[in-house]
């Protein structure tokens, strides 16, 4: 099932204190209610409450250090939360196992071994998953990397490299996919591909949350918004109720007003 924004459930505005969406619900991949994580006396993630609908590219936005892959890394069970809950897929974050089988992630710099090929790399991690080999060569053909297979990964280009890391995220052909700055040194080629195997993913029923600081190319593709500015979320909702709250104003005059207007 794939959402268009008009038949998304109906936003809501942070501050965070606001209701919480209905849990277990199925309506969300993602829900996070109160998520905090400090790291000594810096609060990284803020009571962290957000949604994110099922069927839909969500943007995950904010400026550096605003908590972004600190929220990622808790989602995906990598450190563990101070305070509060959340949902993944239906399943508590408590419950790993329930639901990381049916997610990819790409988070930082992908660990490959470079020695040997793209393909010898994801044959590897697909016989450890238990994936069928046929789904190498279906990642390969999804982020174009058919025909460059059999060089050792150590010869890749950095968008190459994060193309592979792409392919990796998508071997257990996941039901939810985390991104963490897909676009990193992609050419604008590069750029153009992973729009629409985005959009394709979406339309496969895929939810996908992505950070990335690439505003115009979430402009086009995220038709959800999460917002985050010192781990607290100033926006999370349609990206077209955004949009129209300044018409006329693009994506990133928005985001900058809505930065400005919290500092002041
Ligand atoms: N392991 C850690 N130890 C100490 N502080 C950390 C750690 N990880 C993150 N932080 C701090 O938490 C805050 C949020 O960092 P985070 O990496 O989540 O931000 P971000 O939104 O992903 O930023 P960027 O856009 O620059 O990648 C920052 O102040 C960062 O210094």
């Amino acid at each position: 099932m794939s959402l268009s924004p008009d038949r998304l459930p109906a936003s809501h505005l942070e501050p965070t204190t606001g209701s919480a969406p209905s849990s277990g619900s199925g309506a969300f991949a993602i829900e996070t209610h109160g998520l905090s994580k400090h790291f000594g006396k810096r609060i990284a993630v803020d009571a962290l409450t957000i949604s994110v609908p099922v069927g839909t590219i969500a943007g995950f936005i904010g400026p550096n250090g605003a908590g972004k892959t600190t929220t990622i890394r808790l989602l995906l069970g990598l450190i563990r939360p101070d305070a509060g809950s959340a949902t993944i897929l239906g399943q508590p974050l408590t419950h790993l196992l329930g639901y990381l089988p049916r997610v990819g992630a790409l988070i930082e710099a992908p660990a490959f071994y470079p020695s040997l090929s793209a393909r010898t790399n994801l044959d590897v991690l697909a016989r450890l998953g238990g994936y069928p080999s046929s789904r190498v060569r279906e990642v390969l053909d999804l982020v174009e990397l058919s025909d460059r297979a059999h060089d050792r990964v150590g010869s890749y280009s950095l968008g190459m490299k994060q193309r592979l890391g792409v392919a990796m995220a998508l071997l257990p052909d996941p039901d939810l996919l985390i991104l963490d700055e897909p676009a990193n040194g992609l050419d604008p080629l590069g750029i153009i591909a992973t729009r629409d195997l985005l959009r394709r993913l979406r339309e496969q029923g895929k939810t996908i949350f992505l950070s990335s600081h690439l505003l115009g190319e979430l402009e086009q593709v995220a038709d959800w918004l999460v917002m985050l500015h010192q781990g607290k979320a100033l926006y999370n909702g349609p990206t077209r109720v955004f949009l129209d709250q300044h018409p006329g104003a693009s994506f990133e005059e928005h985001f900058l007003a809505l930065l400005k207007g919290e500092q002041q």
